[in-house]
């Protein structure tokens, strides 16, 4: 768990982050939502002391972090950025493998990491291992930053803007290979993006910063249906609960165990906005929803209007 506490951050007269009061839960992501400027990556780097407060206090799982020194907390806390910089003289497997080398891990039990990791954000070790980093496209770039960032198992993960150098495809397809990484591993996870899909679709909560303040803290939901003040439903704009559904899946939304003969089909892992899609390309008001090829529930118009 991240807290913090009246935290604030100056140059000169202009505050840039002002008394700021938050708690990043352990095991969630949360997505830092925010216009730009809005003091979101100024706030994810006083997490790692990359950036030092002027006031307030930083609490990594109670501990006040500015009793650490900041090479150990950084140790603690993985951090993945747009540009993610890999070493461009080293290949793929010996820029996963810098951190548990650091570390004093063995040679053996880093090869074994590095492909682990390697084959968990969907690179094949035996294909990409030997590469160059100018050998790889940037999605391919950025999944081995995340294997990096991940190589140390850190209980805690920054990500500042994590996909936002990607073309849109590239993008969706990383967004669904760390929402996958994250089910399996539960890091605690702090993620800066100014994409309101991006935060919708991925945060377990959002915190939505305006102009250096919190402006709402909430899961997506609260933002979408219940904004606490104008700005944040402006923010959001109006097709906010459409876009939302891109977030979850068909059987999110199905009536389970329902049959109905002759409706369209979509399968239960499809987003619930294609879903949708699918209704009106089909004419349908109904879907059934296939599990492994055989039907899990029916899926109604109506549905799609209530919160999951
Ligand atoms: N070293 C600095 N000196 C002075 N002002 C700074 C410095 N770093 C950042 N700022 C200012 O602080 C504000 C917040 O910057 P920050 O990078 O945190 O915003 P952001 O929300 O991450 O924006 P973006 O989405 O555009 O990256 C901006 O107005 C920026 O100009």
């Amino acid at each position: 768990m991240i807290e913090l506490e009246h935290l604030e951050k100056r140059y000169g007269a202009q505050a840039v982050v002002q008394d700021l009061n938050l708690v990043f839960p352990a095991g969630q992501v949360t997505a830092l939502l925010g216009p730009s400027g809005c003091g979101k990556t100024t706030t994810l780097r006083m997490i790692n002391r990359l950036i030092e407060p002027t006031a307030g206090v930083v609490r990594l799982d109670g501990q006040d972090t500015r009793g650490l020194r900041p090479e150990v907390l950084r140790r603690g806390i993985g951090y993945v950025i747009q540009q993610i910089g890999l070493f461009p003289h080293l290949n793929v497997a010996q820029n996963v493998a810098t951190v548990p080398e650091l570390l004093g891990r063995s040679r053996q039990d880093t090869a074994r990491r590095v492909d682990e990791l390697l084959a968990l954000v969907g690179l094949d070790p035996d294909t990409f291992r030997h590469k160059r980093p100018a050998q790889l496209s940037g999605g391919q770039a950025q999944r081995v930053g995340v294997a990096r960032a991940l190589a140390a198992d850190p209980p805690v993960l920054l990500m500042d803007e994590p996909f936002g150098a990607l073309d849109p495809l590239a993008r969706e397809h990383l967004q669904q290979a760390f929402r996958e990484i994250q089910r399996r591993l539960h890091k605690t996870v702090v993620m800066v993006t100014h994409d309101i899909d991006e935060a919708l679709r991925l945060g377990d909560r959002i915190a939505l910063m305006n102009a250096g303040r919190l402006e709402q803290f909430g899961t997506p939901d609260d933002l979408v249906h219940r904004p606490t003040s104008s700005f944040v439903s402006a923010f959001l704009g109006e097709d906010a609960a459409l876009r939302q559904l891109a977030g979850y899946r068909a059987a999110d939304f199905m009536n389970p165990g329902e049959k109905v003969a002759g409706l369209p089909t979509v399968e239960a892992s499809l987003d619930a906005r294609s879903a949708l899609g699918v209704m009106l390309r089909e004419g349908s008001d109904r879907l059934t929803v296939m599990t492994d090829g055989v039907p899990a529930g029916v899926l109604h118009w109506s549905n799609l209007r209530r919160e999951p």
